[in-house]
């Protein structure tokens, strides 16, 4: 409220609206003394008392637009009258009349402004109704919000509950592991007491990693360079290839040459012969002729003589008659005598003549035959002569075309074997076979895949175990699509380096029930099956063969040998068998300076055709240990050694060359568990597995050139000892079952073979030197 006296000293309250209005909107009055002749306009002005509209204007008002301030209305109703005569009512008058009037506008005003006000406010009753109508709905909305977040809440309440069990719940486990922490604690002091020590040990190592990772880029840089040699070597390797393919069509070529031109000399010695014959005959006839021809030319000579003898005795008769005739005077008779004679003599002469005559004819006509002789002689002569020169000139081209043929052989078996070193001494070939019938496989239950990328196409093999990839690289890998055939292909060179004078050594390692007996020797009765041991030796026979005509000629041994339990067994002699375990003999494995080893008192016999191999194979093969075990119907039970000897000595050139083939089936490694095996089974068993472990030591002294090598270890690796360790030229395959249960022991095998595929041994030698007894008898 605001309190307002006039000039009468009347009291007089607003409420706070009309007194800030009355304040902004005071009738301006003298002041101090001063009139004011105009009101203030305010417009906008007073903002502190003014509502937020203008309030209205007092239009039509003695004094037009008026506006009073706060000043105005206080200085209005605090004006007090000037009394310059208290008792002048006129002026007092008049003063009160003028201020009644400013009263009255300001009154006027202040009741424009309220019915301005008045409105005001029933506007905003609308609103506030408006607004409490809002509010309603707002508290209805808010009610239904509440109660929802009521729900909410009991919701949030009961998890509260469960959190706070969970909670307490948790407390314990902490106050556990708070247990828990403070033995950490005390094991972590532990610890780090070791720490320092491991720390100074880290140290250490580190040092050491970093002289490691030094001679890592130092093996890295080297690695590098080597394998720019081998690229380098690939390439020398292709040409190599494509030269003696090259060698090899031109080998052909000469061949067929060669034979063209024998069947040319023969044709021409057929021919010679004839014509050799009729000249010997027209010789002969010549001969006779000549003899003919010197006796008739001796009779006519004598007739000659005899005639001309006559002749002289004639001359010397008519001189004599003559002489007579001069002298007529001797008897008649003596005449008639003498005449006589000279007549018979003329008789004698006449017919020698005739008789000379005759002769001469038949002189003549000898002298004719032999002239027509001596033509065909010379004739056949120069015939002969002419296919002298001719068979000259093809043994010229044989003789030609055998050298290029030796000189070709002898290129094709230097480029093969310059190819096998640089192949790699142990090679390694992987072999997996198909899936047999009782065993079955789903496409997702495939544990092998074969990356067909161009460096590693038909070398890699992907195994798939629990997810994890373990990828091999071997020199070659055979899918179990491959064909025995396709196989013997890719050893078949390596064969031929045993007739070239090499010891080669081709063996089978694998889980048993892999397929190392199929590999090496094939499906029985299925000789399309046939394993490399009879497609080696069809080879070989077949080259002896072709190699005849060349000179060669090749001297074959066999002798065929099974280590079983660690005791050696002949396979090719019946007299010493094993039986009931206790051995017949005992053999003793040997090996020389020259790298040969001999067994003692094995049988070797001599052969001469791959059927006669055959034989002694199927006969070996009746008598090897075999047994049937969880993982194989025929399991092997043994190390089956077959190993042919050759001994070439070639008659043109006087080379002489000793090669070994050995082709060997191991046992194969099982897990005891796995193998069901009991009694004598479990003995076998375990004599494999240790034999074969024995065989993995060797091989890994050997990857990791150590100055001792155990091949002492067992039979077996004291046996192969020269292909492993020495100079022989040998093959390892390795057999891997398809069979999903068996992917550790392929794991195994693989991890094997790798290591193998990495070992290196010596550089293979060929054995050119001449034969003695002691060598025949030597194996490896
Ligand atoms: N490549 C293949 N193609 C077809 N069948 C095969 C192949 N390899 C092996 N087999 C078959 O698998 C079975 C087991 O093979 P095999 O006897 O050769 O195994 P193994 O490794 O010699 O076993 P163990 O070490 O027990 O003697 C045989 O029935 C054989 O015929």
């Amino acid at each position: 409220m605001l309190r307002i006296q006039n000039f009468e000293g009347d009291v007089l309250f607003l409420d706070n609206k009309e007194q800030r209005v009355g304040a902004e909107t005071m009738v301006g009055t003298p002041i101090n003394g001063r009139t004011r002749q105009a009101f203030t306009v305010v417009n906008g002005g007073g903002h502190d008392l003014c509502p937020s509209s203008t309030p209205p204007s007092n239009a039509g008002s003695d004094y037009g637009v008026i506006e009073f301030t706060r000043e105005d209305v206080e200085a209005l109703l605090n004006e007090k009258a000037k009394r310059k005569d208290r008792f002048n009512y006129k002026e007092r008058c008049e003063n009160m009349m003028d201020y009644i009037k400013r009263l009255k506008v300001c009154i006027r005003w202040f009741q424009d402004l309220e019915m301005y006000y008045s409105l005001e406010q029933e506007k905003l009753k609308n609103s506030l109704e408006m607004t409490q109508k809002k509010c309603i709905e707002i508290e209805l909305l808010l009610k239904i919000k509440e109660e929802e977040l009521n729900s909410i809440i009991t919701e949030m309440r009961r998890n509260c509950t469960s959190l706070q069990e969970k909670l307490i719940k948790e407390e314990m486990e902490k106050s556990a592991a708070v247990e828990s922490l403070v033995k950490e604690r005390e094991a972590r002091l532990d610890i780090e007491r070791s720490h320092s020590t491991l720390s100074e040990d880290l140290g250490r190592a580190q040092r050491e990693m970093q002289s490691a990772n030094q001679k890592i880029a130092s093996l890295n840089e080297m690695y590098k360079r080597l394998q720019d040699y081998i690229t380098s070597l690939q390439q020398y390797n292709g040409k190599l290839h494509s030269e003696l393919s090259s060698v090899e069509d031109e080998l052909k070529r000469v061949e067929k040459e060669k034979v063209s031109v024998v069947e040319n000399i023969t044709l021409l010695r057929g021919q010679l012969t004839v014509s050799v014959s009729s000249q010997e005959e027209a010789i002969k006839q010549k001969d006779v002729l000549a003899t003919e021809v010197s006796s008739l030319r001796g009779e006519l000579q004598q007739v000659r003589d005899e005639r001309d003898r006559q002749l002289s005795q004639v001359q010397i008769l008519s001189s004599e008659l003559e002489k007579v005739k001069e002298s007529t005077k001797h008897s008649s008779t003596e005449l008639d005598s003498l005449t006589f004679k000279a007549n018979d003599l003329e008789e004698k002469c006449s017919l020698k003549d005739n008789q000379i005559k005759a002769l001469e004819e038949q002189l003549a006509t000898a002298e004719k035959k032999l002239q027509v002789s001596d033509i065909s002689a010379y004739e056949t002569r120069t015939e002969y002569e002419g296919q002298q020169i001719f068979v000259n000139e093809l043994q010229r081209r044989l003789a030609d075309a055998e050298y290029k043929l030796i000189e070709g052989e002898r290129l094709r078996k230097k480029l093969h074997n310059t190819i096998l070193e640089l192949k790699g001494n142990i090679r390694v070939f992987c072999r997996v076979r198909p899936l047999l019938a009782d065993e079955s496989c789903s496409t997702e239950g495939r544990i092998f895949s074969y990356p067909t990328s161009m460096e590693t196409s038909g070398r890699a093999i992907d195994l798939a175990q629990n997810g994890q990839k373990h990828a091999f690289t071997f020199d070659k890998v055979f899918t179990p699509e491959a064909s025995q055939e396709e196989v013997f292909v890719e050893i078949s060179q390596l064969v031929q380096s045993a007739l070239d004078g090499y010891k080669v050594c081709i063996f089978a390692y694998g889980q048993t029930g892999s397929g190392k007996t199929y590999t090496m020797m094939g499906r029985p009765g299925h000789p399309e099956e046939k394993g490399l041991i009879p497609r080696s030796l069809e080879q070989i026979f077949q080259t002896k063969q072709s190699q005849q005509p060349q000179g060669w000629k090749y001297e074959m041994q066999v002798s065929m040998l099974e280590i079983y339990n660690e005791m050696i067994r002949d396979l090719i002699s019946t007299t010493t068998r094993v039986e009931n375990g206790t051995p017949g003999k005992q053999y003793t494995i040997k090996h020389d300076v020259n790298g040969n080893t001999q067994v003692s008192d094995l049988t070797v016999v001599d052969v001469h055709s791959a059927k006669e191999v055959a034989f002694l194979l199927n006969q070996a093969a009746n008598s090897r240990s075999v047994g049937k075990t969880q993982m194989n119907e025929q399991s092997s039970r043994s190390h089956f050694v077959f190993t042919l000897r050759i001994y070439g000595v070639n008659e043109s050139t006087d080379q002489q060359v000793q090669g070994v083939l050995n082709l060997i089936d191991l046992a194969g490694s099982e897990r005891l568990s796995k193998s069901g095996s009991t009694g004598d089974r479990l003995k076998e068993t375990q004599a494999i597995n240790k034999s074969l472990s024995s065989l993995s030591d060797v091989i890994f002294a050997l990857a990791k050139k150590e100055d001792h090598v155990p091949f002492r270890n067992s039979k077996l690796t004291y046996l192969l000892q020269p292909c492993l360790g020495g100079d022989s030229k040998t093959l390892m395959f390795v057999n891997i079952s398809p069979d999903p249960s068996s992917v550790g022991e392929s794991l195994c095998s693989l991890r094997f073979a790798s290591r193998v595929n990495a070992c290196e041994i010596g550089t293979p030698r060929r054995q050119t030197n001449g034969r003695s007894i002691e060598s025949r008898l030597s194996y490896f």
